[in-house]
């Protein structure tokens, strides 16, 4: 497997297997809505959009990142989200990085959204789907984003088959800019658990793969059989 890291703007042409990595926080949310029963998420390119799809679909549950806003049901945050039951629903989510990565990649035949808690599954489905090339997307600061590099860096070991410590990996992500902002408050919407429910291994047993459907992006997790 050839392992690209890419940041959002260095897109350039359309990959034949992209990964989506946002740590903090959109993928460890994703994950958690799964968990907690979500059917599928879609992808929103717009604050506006997500709330022109919940307009159009109340029982839809909108979020976002950053403060709630008039018109959204929940922000981006594992620590906040984990206590819902979201048995059934369809959940928007609008987020600064990790939705916007998945966007740009919309037309790869493959495309998958990870973070730590589903790392294992994520290189399990590319060991099975992907032979070779594989584009990470680093969703965050521009490509650079510690927490995200790490995890992708990780992801791709594991799905070349090498067997990893994870730790140097997960303490990287701990060390990150995003960490230190999410446990200091700087960032909005947020829960005291966030950075270390974004730095569980392997929280779950899926991956999530992200399709077009019906000129929407949607994401659904992955189980294997
Ligand atoms: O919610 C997040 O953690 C970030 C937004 S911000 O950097 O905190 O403003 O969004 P994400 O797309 O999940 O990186
Ligand atoms: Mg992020």
């Amino acid at each position: 497997m050839d392992a690209r890291f890419l940041g959002i703007a260095e897109l350039s042409a359309t990959p034949s297997v992209a990964v989506v990595v946002d740590v903090m926080r959109a993928y460890t949310v994703a994950a958690w809505a799964f968990a907690r029963g979500a059917e599928k998420i879609v992808l929103a390119g717009s604050l506006d959009e997500a709330l022109a799809l919940k307009g159009r679909h109340p029982d839809w549950m909108a979020l976002k990142d950053g403060a709630l806003a008039p018109g959204f049901d929940a922000v981006n945050s594992p620590g906040q989200l984990r206590s819902r039951d979201l048995g059934g629903r369809t959940v928007v989510q609008k987020t600064t990085a990790g939705t916007v990565g998945a966007l740009a990649v919309k037309d790869a035949p493959l495309v998958l959204c990870a973070g730590f808690v589903v790392a294992e599954a994520t290189a399990r489905l590319l060991r099975e789907r992907a032979g070779g090339n594989v584009t990470f997307v680093v969703t965050g600061e521009d490509g650079r984003a510690d927490e995200d590099l790490a995890c992708a860096q990780y992801v791709a070991r594991r799905a070349a088959g090498e067997a990893v410590d994870a730790e140097p990996f997960l303490r990287r992500a701990g060390d990150s800019r995003a960490a230190a902002e999410l446990a200091q408050g700087v960032r909005a919407g947020t829960h005291p658990e966030d950075v270390a429910l974004c730095l569980e291994l392997d929280r779950f047993p899926f991956a999530m793969v992200a399709t077009q459907e019906d000129s929407l992006m949607v994401l659904r997790p992955y189980t294997f059989a």
